[in-house]
């Protein structure tokens, strides 16, 4: 059996860092900062961790809501999307993944893209 994606990136240790570093990014970033403002960051980074867990093949932990109900009524425009896509490619690299993983996983967000902008 092939490795999951999950375990190519060096499953939970590995997401977690990839997490932390991307919420570092989106709150760095005015435009995007913005939307977390009541948001409870520590239960957001769980969620994430579990949400990337399940796209990427790990264990099935997510117990957060589906992405269309999750963003709706944020009135979230493409150049947000691609914003978060751009942080989280910059936050794989750093956090050592390959060119080839990095690409697997952006191509598994962004196929939740129209679920994400509610279109
Ligand atoms: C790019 C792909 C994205 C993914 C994979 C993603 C994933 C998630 C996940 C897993 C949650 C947690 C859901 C829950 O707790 O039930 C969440 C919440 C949230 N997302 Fe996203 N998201 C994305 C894009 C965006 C964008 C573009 C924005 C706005 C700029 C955004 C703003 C938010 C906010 C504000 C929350 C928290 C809502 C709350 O406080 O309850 N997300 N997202």
């Amino acid at each position: 059996m092939s490795a999951t994606l999950y375990d190519k990136l060096g499953g939970q240790p590995t997401i977690e860092k990839i997490v932390d570093d991307l919420h570092k990014r989106i709150l760095a970033d005015n435009t995007l900062k913005p939307f977390f403002a009541n948001t409870d960051m520590a239960k957001q980074r769980a969620h994430q961790i579990a949400f990337f867990s399940l796209i990427f093949e790990g264990p099935k932990q997510y117990t957060g809501r589906p992405m269309d109900k999750t963003h709706t009524g944020m009135s979230l425009q493409e150049p947000h999307f691609d914003a978060i896509a751009n942080h989280l490619t910059e936050a794989m690299a750093v956090g050592g993944a390959s060119a080839e993983d990095t690409k697997a996983a952006l191509d598994r967000v962004s196929s939740l893209k129209g679920a994400i902008l509610n279109k």
